[in-house]
């Protein structure tokens, strides 16, 4: 418990996200474990549930007794704790570990960079967001007076009636491929989901023939790439850029960002953690889960570049990328995935590209997929490897799965045991849900 190295609060943090442990995320390092030399400081923050506080107590009595010294931010989503560590780790450099601190560094950043939009796709800079019920709600309506002057936020499922992720929030929608209950959903209106603790985002909206259109972690990705090479380009830096996705993402968004975009794409295993640590390899690294978890990571190489061109570079245009550029920095929680930082992140894009949600959506179109959950006696019997796409145990799964996907175009299926449940993951995905023959598949 002792004060650790930024890498060392990502590790623990998305451990215990993983885990689905109840979200009183204690600032434990595994390796500060070992470093007996440094005074313990514990960063305490909770959710809604009313276990959370009865829980959050109990790390406090036991952090006392052991004569530790500890901050307790009281209600936080999960990724502004993260961000509250980061700026202690930081010796505040990152930004103010409060909550004025983490309102004003995102806000400031969101409204320099949507000044610079000269037009809009969306008249209405409105945005419908489902909370999940959860701890979003709070932090999203005591945030949103920051960035009102460019954009509006409608909140719903706040908590006030129905329960936390019930029939609501990112996972849900992503899962069901339907919009949450107790949101209004117009016609090509743009709608966003939170998950309970918001480090997850994605958003949807219906055509004019009433059709659901799910935009996910994949398409976020897809947009924030796409917008990021131009600036880039005009700054003419040769500063690598990468993408980190999991064996979840659509083989559509994975071709559009090799094929189209010529972005290189890696895949991880599944978890936070995980896409985190591969993207730290990019001077820009892009990761995001299908399910809407990610965010963008800048070295401090690349953070110094593009500072230091803001200031110096004489030409106004390639300036003005590098300034752009600075405020999307900002505006990415560095920490981790992060539902508010990754909704205004997205909203400066589509307003400074005058896009709407359909046009982001015809980035690309997803190849038909589905994703069952297979309850199993013992989940372990199966071990995976290639980033979880290969079944190596037990001997003729992967054969039989072959076999299976042969029937099928562009088609792709894996399964692999889930690190949070007690279940047996499985994905397929093709060109179409008809069998090359022509038959339909059951
Ligand atoms: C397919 C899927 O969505 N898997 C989720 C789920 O992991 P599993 O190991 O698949 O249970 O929970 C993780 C933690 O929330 C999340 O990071 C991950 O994306």
């Amino acid at each position: 418990m002792l004060a650790p190295s930024w890498e060392d609060h990502a590790t623990c943090l998305a451990n215990a996200e993983e885990q689905d442990l109840p979200r009183v995320l204690v600032d434990i390092g595994e390796k500060a474990a070992v470093n007996l030399h440094q005074d313990a400081f514990v960063v305490i923050g909770r959710d809604t549930r009313p276990s959370s506080e009865k829980l959050s107590q109990s790390v406090i009595d036991g952090v006392t007794v052991l004569g530790g010294q500890f901050h307790d931010y009281g209600l936080l989503t999960t990724p502004q704790l993260h961000y509250m560590v980061y700026c202690r780790n930081t010796s505040g450099q990152y930004g103010k570990a409060t909550i004025e601190g983490y309102y004003q560094k995102l806000s400031a950043a969101f409204v320099e960079l949507t000044k610079q939009a000269s037009c809009s796709g969306d008249d209405q800079r409105t945005l419908k967001v489902d909370c999940a019920n959860g701890i979003g709600a709070l932090k999203l309506r005591e945030m949103k007076h920051y960035f009102s002057q460019g954009l509006s936020v409608q909140l719903f499922n706040d908590g006030t009636k129905g329960k936390l992720n019930h029939l609501c929030g990112a996972d849900f929608v992503k899962s069901h491929q339907k919009p949450p209950q107790g949101i209004e959903m117009k016609s090509h209106e743009r709608c966003c989901s939170f998950d309970g603790d918001a480090d997850r985002i994605v958003y949807y909206y219906h055509d004019a023939d009433g059709q659901f259109h799910l935009v996910d972690g994949d398409k976020i990705a897809a947009l924030i790439s796409s917008f990021l090479k131009e600036p880039l380009l005009e700054i003419g830096d040769s500063l690598s850029l990468g993408v980190v996705q999991t064996a979840y993402a659509n083989g559509s968004s994975t071709r559009y960002l090799e094929e189209v975009m010529k972005v290189p794409v890696y895949c991880t295993k599944t978890g936070v953690k995980h896409l985190h640590h591969k993207a730290q390899e990019f001077d820009i690294g892009v990761y995001f889960e299908a399910n809407g978890h990610g965010t963008v990571l800048f070295s401090k190489a690349a953070e110094m570049k593009i500072k230091q061109l803001a200031k110096e570079l004489e030409e106004d245009k390639k300036r003005k990328a590098a300034k752009m550029l600075e405020n999307v920095i900002d505006l990415f929680n560095q920490a981790t995935g992060d539902a508010i930082s990754d909704m205004l992140v997205i909203e400066a894009i589509l307003a400074l590209k005058g896009l709407t949600v359909q046009q982001w959506d015809a980035l690309y179109t997803d190849l038909p997929n589905r994703q069952l959950k297979v309850k199993v006696a013992d989940r372990q019997v199966i071990s995976t490897t290639d980033a979880e796409r290969q079944a190596v145990k037990p001997p003729g799964l992967q054969e039989a799965i072959n076999e299976l996907v042969k029937k099928y175009r562009l088609s792709r299926a894996f399964v692999r045991p889930s690190g949070t449940e007690d279940i047996v993951r499985v994905y397929a995905e093709a060109d179409s849900q008809v069998r090359k023959c022509g038959q339909p598949c059951i």
